[in-house]
């Protein structure tokens, strides 16, 4: 999986711009403010359907301009597929996957997974589980095709049982939601389950290649305690579902729990320590995703050199070139990144806007 081509127009302070990637590094190489984290953005928003820096369209078509157009070309088993994406200022978007409108931007997930490393990235392990249970449903969602759908079917039954929680009396009322539930909660929290467990040796060695000072545990919180049956468990708790208005306990409370020496990493580990650990975590998780799926992960590199001194970036270096990955790197200096990678990396120079090939 690689893109071959991306076209911008009229996103952020690009006007126009159209790049020719290379398979292995590209390398995009600019001022602050040039336009370097723009590309990376687009290339999310082609792999994603959204921005990792604003949920506002508004926000990311160029100033005094109604709509962004993103083109791009990327090999999908051994054919070339073209990609186009126009999304305007009030949100109306449009978007063809080899030549055919598509209605979903869920598709696109499908077909360009995407890892993105930036320099708020750690809030990863400092935030909420929310972030952590998307960490986990990425690479099940591309290993496991039953797990999306499920998934999307236990959040309706959610929705539905929360919204009868508001008016029911008895547990009567929404015992129905609950074997509904049952059943699909405890598939995806196998499909989850079953893929940390193949996911986690990937972890810990990456980590240990970047953190040797410390011992990594991984452990999966499976959204409710794991000796209890989930309906019974469900039944028990309605009084509480019902004053708090919501189901409090289930798959949709699901973590990726980190820790060292049994305590929270974010409670032991500095932040240039932690953004590490994250960088290991999504490395792990696209090489393992390299490794058994069908499609190929690309990686996305926001800042590369911020805040890791010269010594935990070489093993970072060497994890991203063993991974054979096509990556897209943001940095200031070249000197920094071709002292990594070598020779092998294709230049991008980012000015005001306009983007150049070395
Ligand atoms: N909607 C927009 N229209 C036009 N310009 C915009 C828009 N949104 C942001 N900008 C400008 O686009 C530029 C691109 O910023 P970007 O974050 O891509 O820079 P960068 O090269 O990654 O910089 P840094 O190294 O500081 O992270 C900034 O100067 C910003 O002010």
């Amino acid at each position: 999986m690689a893109i071959t081509q991306v076209n911008l127009s009229h996103f952020r302070n690009i006007k126009e711009a159209s790049l020719k990637p290379d398979l292995g590094v590209n390398l995009l190489l600019g001022n602050n403010g040039s336009g370097k984290t723009s590309i990376l953005e687009a290339i999310h928003f082609l792999g994603l359907g959204r921005s990792f820096r604003s949920h506002l369209t508004k926000r990311i078509v160029q100033h005094e301009q109604d709509a962004f157009t993103l083109f791009a070309r990327f090999q999908h088993d051994d054919q070339t597929l073209p990609l186009g994406l126009r999304k305007s200022r009030t949100g109306d978007t449009e978007l063809k996957i080899n030549g055919q409108r598509a209605d979903k931007l869920a598709q696109l997930a499908e077909l360009l997974p995407l890892q993105l490393i930036h320099p708020e990235g750690y809030s990863l392990l400092t935030g909420g589980p929310k972030g952590r249970r998307s960490f986990i449903d990425w690479g099940v969602f591309h290993v496991e095709p039953s797990f999306f759908p499920q998934w999307l079917r236990v959040k309706r039954l959610l929705k539905q049982r929360n919204a009868a929680l508001k008016t029911a009396r008895s547990y009567r009322d929404i015992g129905f939601w609950d074997n509904e539930l049952g059943e699909r909660a405890l598939h995806i929290t196998q499909l989850r389950r079953d893929y940390l467990k193949r996911l986690e040796v990937e972890i810990l060695n990456t980590a240990k290649d970047f953190l040797p000072e410390f011992e990594f545990s991984i452990e999966f919180f499976q959204g409710w305690d794991k000796s209890r049956d989930l309906l019974e468990y469900m039944q028990q708790n309605f009084e509480r579902d019902r004053a708090l208005g919501y189901t409090s306990i289930g798959p949709q409370k699901a973590d990726l729990r980190v820790k060292v020496d049994g305590v929270p990493v974010a409670d032991v580990l500095s932040r240039g320590q932690l953004k590490l650990l994250v960088c290991a975590l999504r490395l792990a998780q696209g090489k393992f995703q390299n490794g058994v799926g069908s499609t190929k992960c690309i990686f996305l590199i926001d800042d590369f050199a911020s805040e890791l001194d010269r010594e935990k970036r070489i093993p970072l270096a060497k994890h991203i070139a063993e991974s054979g990955a096509q990556v897209f790197i943001t940095a200031i200096e070249k000197e920094q990144i071709e002292e990594l990678f070598g020779q092998q990396i294709k230049v991008f120079h980012v000015e005001h806007g306009n983007v150049s090939e070395q």
